[in-house]
């Protein structure tokens, strides 16, 4: 499914911060969104997930809103907050059981594809275990876990590199080029510029709540007139010269 963003305005006031974003993420492909502290990437997230209403212009996943098909909408994508969103009192089993509930995916075919990912992620012996004894990192893999598990069209990523160990990141590299190769469609917004260079297929780059610029690497040298450059100097010109081009 495509996630598909059109001339989004919005944000927390009467005064937007977000301007007029458009923005495609196509399936079987990974979008890096990248942009300065401030620049909107959460905000368009939290548009994207429904947390906020967009002021106007249109999101769309596989050309339905949330709006118009709440249901279809919910259903259609995963998301992976930066800061861990776990339930006290369950375990990381009793988080898999409700995860397929929520999703109304059969129990036991879940909790088959879930471990995987728990293996993956060397979480097998902490089945029975609850938050308040996981690390920072042990919660985002859980995390990941509950939305890997799923089997998304959309996977919405927010800043997935800063938490995990350096095993944990392989893994979660792994897993995301798997998920394209069956076809998510799936947006990560980072500030891990050598990370996104390696492993994203094209780039959205916000600054100061607007697109400065889309597309491929090669895209972004072109349109900078930087051939050659990598992602990390191609940010830099882009936000210090801080222009729409
Ligand atoms: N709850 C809020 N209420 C009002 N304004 C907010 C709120 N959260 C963020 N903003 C403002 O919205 C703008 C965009 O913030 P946003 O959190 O989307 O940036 P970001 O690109 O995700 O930054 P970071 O890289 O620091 O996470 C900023 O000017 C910020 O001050």
């Amino acid at each position: 499914m495509t996630l598909k963003i059109t001339n989004l305005t919005g944000g927390y006031s009467a005064i937007p911060v977000l301007e007029q974003v458009s923005f495609t993420v196509k399936p079987g492909e990974l979008t890096g969104l990248i942009g300065l502290n401030g620049a909107g990437k959460s905000t368009t997230i939290k548009h994207i997930i429904g947390l906020m209403q967009p002021f106007s212009g249109e999101i769309q996943i596989e050309s339905q809103t949330l709006k118009e098909n709440p249901e279809a909408y919910r259903r259609s994508f995963a998301f992976v907050p930066e800061t861990p969103v776990l339930y006290e009192e369950l375990t990381l089993r009793e988080h898999i059981e409700i995860t397929a509930m929520a999703y109304e995916l059969p129990k036991e075919e879940a909790m088959t594809a879930a471990l995987r990912f728990v293996k993956a992620f060397r979480l097998e012996d902490k089945m029975e275990w609850f938050p308040a004894y996981f690390s920072k990192g042990m919660k985002q893999k859980v995390m990941l876990v509950c939305a890997f598990m799923i089997d998304a069209p959309v996977y919405i990523i927010d800043e997935p590199f800063l938490g995990l160990d350096p095993l944990a990141i392989r893994t979660f590299q792994e897993i995301v080029k798997e998920k394209k190769a069956q076809g998510a469609a799936i947006l990560m917004s980072t500030h891990v510029l050598s990370a996104a260079e390696r492993d994203c297929d094209n780039f959205v780059v916000l600054h100061k709540g607007q697109v400065n610029v889309t597309g491929t690497l090669r895209d972004l040298q072109a349109a900078l007139e930087m051939p050659g450059a990598s992602l990390d100097e191609l940010y830099l010109q882009l936000t210090e010269a801080g222009m729409p081009l």
